[in-house]
């Protein structure tokens, strides 16, 4: 049968989700009604995944080994900041500073060589490909070699943050999101029969249905309140300026502590602490007291994050296939315990009982 405009080829995080759902349905041995799952590890597989195949196409295996060698670096970070504070201690050839100067030369060499090999493809006449990496080749090849051209250097730190930004942020959201459904029954049935009413059994995967999936954006939307998955911001002023009454002179480093404004009782209400979607059930500007603007999951502003909407589809194609095959509820060996490895971390994972629906 053709493929119509109501059945549109799957795109990459459809894909990649379905692999994950019919992975946990396979895992049904026999008579088994449910077993038990981490979480945590499978949601970095699957955004590794879906952000390996959306920067580098067919390149993803090289970027994989990126994902692992930014994850290990992550930690690391944190372990170097967790020492008191002496200026030029990054610098000191330790254990620590070493691996981290290894492991930043060996991620961008795997990104030269990216590079060079899609440059020298595009130089035979291929087409660049329409991944992230092939976009960026092709603009800058587009814009001659005026100041416009980014340099080799400009893509390899562009593509870095885009991995670590579209990876880390989206599985953080997926796992929380599967924690708090399972603390709140009643939030996943209602979910569930959303998904279901507006999709049946076929795949989420059209975009008109994904938007007319209210109570899942309400539900994604206070799971990011409650647990932002970049839980702070820097700024640093380029002139004296007033924020607040107070005066500050040129380059001062502010800090935007997003998950303590989106927990402030002043602004969210008593209710502050807990898991409510309602309160987005008009938007995100009535959701807080006398419409405050004070949620800032995705930053604001001109660097506000360029994939929030990728993540969120990402999110709720994921979530809806979960839901239309699967129940779920925390493992007794689940301990709440979110830290901090500069993205909000479940720190001892995340295991939950899955049952067949
Ligand atoms: C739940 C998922 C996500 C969250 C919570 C999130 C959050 C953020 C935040 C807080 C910022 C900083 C904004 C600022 O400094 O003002 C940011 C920047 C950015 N994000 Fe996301 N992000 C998510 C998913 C993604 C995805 C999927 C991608 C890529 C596909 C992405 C790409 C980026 C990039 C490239 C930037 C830098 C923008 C700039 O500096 O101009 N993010 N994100």
């Amino acid at each position: 049968m053709g493929k119509t405009p109501k059945d549109p080829e799957p795109c990459i995080p459809s894909r990649k989700a379905q692999e994950l759902v019919d992975r946990w349905e396979n895992k049904f041995a026999g008579s088994d009604r449910s077993y038990e799952v981490d979480i945590w590890p499978e949601f970095q597989n699957l955004t590794g995944d879906v952000i390996s195949r959306t920067a580098f196409g067919s390149s993803f295996m090289e970027g994989r080994r990126i994902f692992q060698l930014q994850a290990e670096q992550a930690e690391r970070i944190i372990k170097a900041f967790q020492y008191i504070y002496i200026p030029g201690f990054l610098f000191l050839p330790t254990h620590n500073n070493r691996r981290m100067k290894e492991i930043n030369g060996e991620i961008e060499g795997i990104l030269k060589g990216m590079i060079k090999k899609r440059e020298r493809a595009i130089e035979n006449g291929e087409a660049s490909g329409n991944d992230l990496l092939g976009l960026l080749l092709q603009s800058n090849m587009d814009s001659g070699k005026g100041s416009l051209r980014m340099s080799t250097e400009d893509v390899i730190e562009e593509c870095k943050l885009f991995y670590f930004a579209g990876m880390e942020t989206t599985s953080v959201l997926l796992t929380w999101t599967l924690v708090l459904l399972s603390m709140h029954p009643d939030w996943q049935d209602r979910a569930r029969e959303e998904v279901l009413s507006v999709f049946g059994r076929d795949k989420p995967n059209n975009f008109d249905g994904l938007s007319r999936l209210k109570t899942v954006t309400m539900i994604l939307y206070e799971v990011l309140r409650l647990y932002p998955p970049a839980v702070t911001l820097n700024r640093r002023t380029f002139k004296d300026m007033k924020i607040g009454g107070v005066t500050y002179p040129a380059g001062v480093i502010l800090e935007l502590p997003i998950i303590l404004v989106h927990h402030n009782p002043e602004v969210w209400g008593k209710d502050a602490q807990e898991f409510k979607p309602e309160r987005f059930a008009e938007g995100i500007s009535k959701a807080t007291k006398d419409d405050q603007p004070a949620y800032f999951p995705f930053g604001w502003g001109p660097r506000i994050c360029i994939g929030q909407n990728f993540a969120l589809l990402e999110a709720k194609m994921a979530l809806s296939m979960i839901l239309q095959r699967f129940e779920f509820q925390l493992s007794p060996s689940y301990t709440h315990a979110p830290y901090t490895v500069i993205t909000l971390h479940p720190q001892h994972g995340a295991s939950i009982i899955v049952k067949k629906i």
